[in-house]
């Protein structure tokens, strides 16, 4: 029987200090339940978010210091730790093996992450299946390379992370002929809703059933540098059996979890129950709440503060907060939660009331429904709500507007300059708020809104995190119903009875979004095939025209990929927002596509011609 374990820490790129504590921690905490192997997340000395410091001689040669810190605390155990490492120029994804206080070696990632939010080769090599080196550092040589290592009779080897998941090119199946019983993954695998199962069935199991070994893996925690969430899955298999799965997405610094293998008879290795909650909607909640929870941790922020329209968008970014507070402080007991967050609470009404600041700012074409929405929300989960109308400024821009063009603004000729310029009207006022509780701003964008700019540039879109930017429309809308009855948010019952409205026209004009645009449905399925499928135009018309009326889905299709091209400059203005599905339409990272081009204009002719 041999015990060994992962250790998923919540680390923020090159914070040194965070960084090392949580892994020395870490290594006490695995001393004590008498782990001898303890696998380490992928990049975890540095954080994997470093992006373009990956380049720099300084930040690899930092990362080595704090490894020969590390390595004082290794007495008794063997431990793997991710750095990068840069040999003549250029940088290599490495997991260190440090074993009762030696660096035994270094081996190096073989396949580069880069596809999605991955852009792995900017920064990295990858490197050559079976070539070992010798490198200096100090007056040390350390192989590192392509090495397989053994422990207790015990031969271990390394797939990290994207080399666990190229099917055909996995490095595993070299490991398997070099005879190892054991797979180590540290990773950097990010949170996308439903994927944990992928990484269970098609990393662990594939490769312990694949490579006949025992396979163990081990994700990074939390929100690291801003957008990516990590899951902090800990999972160990023998062969075809899960034998341990910890629960994911923890507001800890750190977790462990480890097992007896019995290497020769797996019948006798230790299985441990998981309670880990794979349910979309509620994983979605536990990794928005623990996102908020890290970045107002690491930006230091005093709070948020959020224009609550008791619309579907702002209500989510409200519920989620008030999730973030009942979840941390639930995990973390209240000594640690308020420490974290620099605040005195001893409840979640308390607690809420301190970290978020709501504001109603009605117009002439606001509703009652939707203000008692708000209210009612804002109360039920003890938020500090104000209201205030903003006529007088939407007044006041007009007429020296109209007084500059000599004539008079009506609604037939000015139709989204006025309305443009009520949600502006809310920016000024709600930033002042921000800055005066030095709390940081939430916008309230969804990835429908997204794809077709509906959302007025620094009106609606202001703010400095965008924690739904990520989400589809419809995805929201039953997830607040969801909400509501599963997690007892019961303040959303009004907002869950109103259609969606952006109330910029005068309230006789009925507006609403799905009659400005199209219905959220058509929207999300049009999105799926032309960004996530990326199929041209015609491409979506014939998979789509099924279900349709022609000359509907046509005019969808155009409305759909035209509004998609005219609006990639807003997207690329759109604040920073959290990773959370497959899909994502954030220029920075998953979505790449120009500012300006042809707008389809010759692809979506053809359509009209079908
Ligand atoms: N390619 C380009 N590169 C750089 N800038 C470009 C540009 N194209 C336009 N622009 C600029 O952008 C301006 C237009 O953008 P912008 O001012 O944002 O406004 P715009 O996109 O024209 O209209 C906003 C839309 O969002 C809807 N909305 C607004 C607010 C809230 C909600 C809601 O759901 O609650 C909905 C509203 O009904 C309207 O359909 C132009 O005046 C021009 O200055
Ligand atoms: N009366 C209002 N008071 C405060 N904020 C508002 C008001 N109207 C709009 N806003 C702000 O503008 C944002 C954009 O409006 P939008 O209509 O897209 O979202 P929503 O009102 O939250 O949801 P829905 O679209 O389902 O009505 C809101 O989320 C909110 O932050
Ligand atoms: N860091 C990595 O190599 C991550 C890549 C992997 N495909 C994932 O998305 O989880």
């Amino acid at each position: 029987m041999l015990k060994i374990g992962g250790a998923t820490v919540n680390q923020i790129p090159f914070d040194w200090n965070n960084n090392t504590n949580n892994i020395l921690e870490a290594i006490e905490e695995a001393k004590k339940q008498q782990i001898k192997i303890l696998c380490f997340p992928e990049l975890c000395v540095t954080g994997y978010g470093c992006e373009d410091l990956f380049l720099s001689d300084w930040l690899s040669e930092h990362a080595w210091k704090e490894v020969l810190k590390i390595r004082e605390y290794t007495n008794g155990i063997t431990i793997c730790i991710g750095l990068p490492v840069r040999l003549d120029g250029i940088t290599y994804n490495g997991s260190c093996v440090i074993s009762d206080g030696k660096i035994i070696g270094i081996t190096f990632k073989q396949n580069l992450a880069r596809d999605g939010v991955h852009y792995e080769p900017r920064w990295f090599d990858p490197w050559i299946p079976y070539r070992i080196i010798e490198i200096i550092r100090g007056d040390e040589k350390i192989q590192a390379g392509d090495l397989i290592y053994e422990i207790e009779g015990i031969k271990f080897g390394f797939e990290i992370c994207e080399d666990g998941w190229r099917k055909n090119y996995r490095p595993g199946y070299r490991l398997m002929e070099r005879g190892v019983h054991l797979i180590l993954n540290p990773s950097a695998s990010h949170f996308a809703m439903g994927k944990s199962l992928l990484r269970e069935r098609e990393v662990v199991l594939d490769g312990s059933v694949n490579f006949n070994c025992v396979y163990l893996f081990t994700n990074l925690l939390g929100n690291e540098a801003g957008k990516m969430i990590y899951d902090g899955d800990i999972i160990i298999s023998q062969k075809e059996k899960l034998l341990a799965v910890n629960k994911r997405l923890s507001f800890r610094n750190f977790n462990i979890l480890a097992c007896d293998v019995d290497f020769k008879n797996p019948a006798n290795s230790q299985v441990v129950i998981s309670d880990d909650i794979k349910d979309k909607n509620e994983e979605l909640a536990q990794a928005v709440a623990l996102a908020l929870y890290d970045y107002i941790r690491k930006s230091k922020a005093k709070g948020f503060v959020l224009s609550l329209s008791g619309g579907a968008d702002s209500s989510c970014c409200a519920v989620f907060v008030a999730e973030m507070v009942k979840r941390a402080s639930s995990e973390l007991g209240w000594e640690k939660f308020n420490k974290a967050l620099s605040i005195q609470a001893e409840s979640v009404h308390e607690a809420v009331n301190k970290l978020l600041t709501c504001a109603y700012q009605g117009t002439t074409n606001s509703s009652s429904q939707t203000f008692n929405a708000a209210k009612t929300l804002a109360e039920s989960i003890g938020a500090e709500f104000h209201q205030w109308t903003i006529d007088e400024e939407v007044n006041s821009y007009s007429q020296k507007i109209e007084k500059a063009i000599g004539r008079k603004l009506t609604w037939e000729e000015d139709d989204v300059t006025l309305q443009n310029i009520q949600a502006r009207s809310r920016s000024p006022i709600i930033w002042m708020l921000a800055n005066v509780k030095r709390a940081v701003l939430l916008t309230t964008s969804n990835r429908s809104e997204g794809d077709v700019g509906y959302a007025t540039m620094d009106g609606d879109t202001s703010g400095s995190l965008s924690p739904i930017a990520g989400l589809s429309k419809v995805f929201i809308l039953q997830w607040l119903r969801w909400a509501e009855k599963e997690l007892n948010q019961t303040g959303l019952n009004a907002v869950n009875n109103l259609r969606p409205t952006a109330e910029l026209r005068p309230l006789e004009r009925n507006q609403t979004d799905e009659d400005d645009l199209m219905p959220y449905a058509v929207l999300a399925e049009i999105e799926k095939w032309a960004i996530y499928e990326r199929k041209s135009p015609l491409q979506v018309y014939e998979v789509m025209k099924i279900n349709y009326e022609p000359d509907a889905l046509k005019l969808w299709i155009k409305k759909f990929f035209r509004l998609w091209a005219a609006n990639q400059w807003k997207r690329e203005r759109l604040a920073p927002a959290f990773h959370l599905d497959d899909l994502n339409v954030d220029p920075r990272t998953w979505c790449r596509f120009p500012i300006l081009s042809s707008g389809f204009s010759e692809e979506l002719s053809k359509l009209d011609q079908y």
